[in-house]
């Protein structure tokens, strides 16, 4: 069995992309896996690394408006459907399978083309503008939340198919105590993990410097904050100068980007997210109560749809961009850990809404389009 997957630009795009391939690979005995993604996007660090052939097109991505600029990508995206082609034509593979992000608009689109069986997963309420497109094309449609199904709703609806957002299997099997280890975490102390997306967040950041100065030093509670790669120097410089010394407050631990973030999600008791759809359905898949601030920024607000998917069922407490203030974070946090009954009640609603099975369901989904003739 030969796969090509593609998906690219953010984690939220690339680990679902990794994961599928991962159980594609348990259940398809001899399988050969192709990654395509760019050469510029976080892929091309994290794809390599987890030890998949990685092949990559030159592709831009649309402006969400009528611009010059969106008529020069799309004659490029011609010639990238093209590379696309050929390497599709080289591997010869017996299904395609996009995660999103731009990358996977020229692969899955020339793979359709070709007649190669082709499925996408899209992981948010609000579909991202790739995968609507694709929607036309594509053999099935894998939904991360049952609510997306709406928006692609005039399509055929046996092409569509709520499976939940995959997740890698060790967020699954880390466990606390391997967590605290790999960590370095105090096994006495409540776990805070800050994680602003897979390329950080600043506000989130800078909201941050007010909840140190409340909780360093603590014995009660540690705090695990991912920065994001570009934010980290300038985050630790503003902790300096704010008279923090984190060195010395022995409850800080502060990271640019984290390689093993299932160890990190063992050992959380409380979160503060941004609310991409992959990193709620990895606290979900825990259970873990999360303070969430959606991106405002993202396209068509998708990460306020998804937060708030979240607070309906009580599994997490909503605090919008724009009314983020350190004040505002501290006191949410304080309020929290200091209602136990509270944060085990949304433990137990946002477990309810994990579905850990979903990469499974999307593996099989993807394997079951496979032409009989083409079964190795
Ligand atoms: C700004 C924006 O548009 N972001 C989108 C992007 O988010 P983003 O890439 O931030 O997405 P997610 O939160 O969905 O996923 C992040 C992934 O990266 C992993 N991770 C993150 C940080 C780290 O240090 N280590 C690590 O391994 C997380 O565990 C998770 O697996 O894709 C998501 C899925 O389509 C969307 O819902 C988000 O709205």
């Amino acid at each position: 069995m030969r796969m090509i997957i593609s998906g690219g630009g953010t984690g939220g795009h690339i680990y679902p992309a990794i994961t599928i391939a991962k159980e594609v690979a348990k259940l398809a005995k001899n399988s050969e896996i192709l990654f395509v993604g760019t050469k510029h996007g976080l892929e091309a660090d994290i794809v390599p690394k987890e030890g998949f052939n990685f092949a990559t097109i030159e592709v831009r991505g649309l402006e969400r408006r009528l611009s010059w600029q969106n008529v020069r990508t799309i004659i490029s995206t011609i010639g990238s459907v093209w590379s696309s082609a050929k390497i599709i034509k080289d591997f010869k593979p017996d299904v395609v399978i996009g995660t999103g992000g731009y990358v996977c608009g020229p692969v899955l689109l020339a793979a359709s083309l070709l007649k190669i069986p082709t499925l996408i997963q899209e992981q948010n309420v609000i579909p991202g503008i790739t995968n609507k497109i694709l929607a036309r094309f594509v053999d099935k449609i894998a939904v991360g939340y049952a609510e997306a199904e709406r928006c692609f709703g005039r399509y055929k609806p046996q092409q569509i198919v709520f499976t939940g957002n995959p997740i890698r299997p060790e967020v699954m099997s880390a466990t606390r105590q391997e967590g605290q280890l790999a960590l370095q975490l105090d096994a006495n102390k409540l776990t805070l993990l800050v994680v602003g997306g897979s390329r950080g967040a600043r506000s989130i950041n800078n909201a941050m410097l007010d909840v140190y100065q409340h909780f360093a030093g603590s014995q009660r509670i540690q705090i695990l904050h991912v920065t994001g790669q570009n934010e980290y120097n300038s985050i630790v410089g503003n902790i300096k100068q704010s008279g923090i010394d984190i060195s010395n407050a022995g409850n800080i631990i502060i990271k640019p980007y984290l390689y093993n973030m299932p160890l990190a999600l063992g050992a959380a008791d409380l979160a503060v997210f941004r609310a991409g759809a992959v990193g709620l359905a990895e606290l979900t898949a825990r259970g873990i109560p999360a303070i969430l601030i959606p991106y405002p920024y993202a396209a068509e607000n998708h990460q306020e749809f998804n937060a708030r998917a979240l607070e309906k069922q009580g599994a997490a407490v909503v605090i919008a961009d724009k009314e983020l203030t350190g004040a505002k974070l501290t006191k949410t946090i304080e309020t929290l850990l200091n209602n136990p009954a509270m944060l085990s009640d949304m433990a137990k609603k946002s477990r309810e809404l994990g579905r850990p099975q979903a990469a499974e369901a999307i593996a099989r989904l993807a394997l079951g389009l496979i032409k009989p003739q083409r079964k190795r």
